[in-house]
């Protein structure tokens, strides 16, 4: 395929509700959509790319506009220069570009939409993905008080969601997570997430969370302390899952190797794409290490790719792929929909989903047009 046109669209959803974290209260998800126009034979196709980077450079050291510049200045041109480009050939392209993982992601996944769609295959026959539904856990951010928490996260159960995950940090665990157990019970799937927030100063504090018999802990420690995080999963008996220090193939190997992850959160735009998902999940698959797909907010066009990528065999956990509705009143696309605790892996060509043009019109806060 030639690439002809990339459109980066900055747009703005706000939040049914707030959404804290360990890090960060987000009342609204600034994103980065990417439309590639490319042109196969005599047809032009177009395919849509979301790049999950923050606003702020908070979860990672990526950011919005600091993504939107690397694929204007450096990644986007490189494209541009190829004659016949492939989503399979877009991370070698961009490789000698350090870094930037989430930027590259959302590249390939703009190519990678456009190329399935002239095929007219989904992801989904792409990825030779199975399942035809996958389980929906939701992520809980913190709330104002414990008896909030309970409330929120009866809501949730009330609605159907297979797992709950509680954001946690320091001086806001033990209690609410005590407090949802005891009220719902010792059956119901539950996890944690501290988003880097301790240190191995807190190993004692964190082992008590064992008590709980929690799925696993969610990045109790920082983003580039593998040797601390297999320090405490030897403490520990809740089992070590990473997210924010798994960026690519590479990282996952070494976490497994040292003992550092025995549950991996894959998410696709942090490690580079879904081509390197799947390599991780191939990796981890072959270690025995079960994986789940993490979330970043996304709208309805990675909330589809997410929910084909968890269909394959090793995603036996659930994941982050809640409904649309548990961010956003109105997505950028139709609502991927939770039901009974599970969502429907698309079926259509691409990653299944379209942008609807008066939702674009309506979030949109800026776009610009690159040519080759
Ligand atoms: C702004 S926080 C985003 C990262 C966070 N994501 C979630 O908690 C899930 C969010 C979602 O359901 O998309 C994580 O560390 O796993
Ligand atoms: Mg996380």
């Amino acid at each position: 395929m030639k690439l002809t046109k990339l459109t980066l669209h900055r747009i703005e959803m706000p939040l049914v509700s707030p959404f804290t974290t360990s890090f960060s209260t987000q009342t609204a998800r600034n994103a980065l959509l990417l439309e590639a126009e490319c042109r196969v034979d005599d047809e032009l196709v177009t395919g849509w790319g979301e790049c999950v980077a923050m606003a702020e450079p908070l979860y990672s050291s990526e950011y919005l506009e600091g993504a939107a510049h690397v694929i204007r200045k450096w990644l986007a041109p490189r494209l541009f220069a190829e004659a016949d480009v492939t989503a399979e050939t877009v991370a070698g392209l961009l490789a000698p570009i350090v870094g930037h993982r989430m930027a590259k992601s959302a590249l390939e996944m703009a190519i990678l939409d456009a190329q399935l769609r002239s095929r007219r295959q989904s992801f989904a026959g792409y990825l030779g993905t199975a399942r035809k539904t996958i389980p929906s856990g939701v992520s809980v951010g913190i709330q104002d008080s414990v008896p909030a928490m309970v409330k929120t996260v009866g809501g949730y159960l009330d609605e159907g969601y297979a797992r709950i995950k509680l954001k946690i940090k320091p001086g806001i665990d033990l209690e609410p997570v005590a407090a949802v157990r005891r009220e719902f019970g010792d059956d119901l799937l539950l996890q944690v997430d501290a988003n880097a927030a301790y240190t191995l100063a807190d190993a004692a504090h964190l082992k008590r969370l064992d008590e709980f018999n929690l799925l696993l802990i969610e990045q109790p420690l920082g983003e580039e302390d593998l040797r601390q995080h297999a320090e405490l999963a030897r403490i520990m008996t809740t089992p070590m899952c990473l997210d924010e220090s798994i960026v690519s193939a590479q990282t996952a190997a070494d976490a497994i190797v040292i003992g550092a992850a025995a549950v991996i959160n894959i998410k696709p735009g942090r490690v580079g794409g879904y081509l390197e998902a799947r390599r991780i999940h191939d990796l981890a698959q072959a270690h025995g290490v079960a994986v789940w797909c993490g979330g970043m907010l996304e709208t309805g066009i990675g909330r589809a790719a997410n929910a084909a990528l968890a269909g394959l065999p090793g995603f036996t956990l659930p994941g982050d792929i809640s409904g649309s509705d548990r961010f956003y009143a109105e997505d950028i696309s139709e609502p991927i929909v939770m039901s009974d605790g599970e969502v429907a892996v698309p079926t259509g060509p691409g990653f299944g989903v379209d942008v609807l043009p008066e939702r674009l019109e309506k979030f949109r806060i800026e776009f610009e047009e690159l040519r080759g």
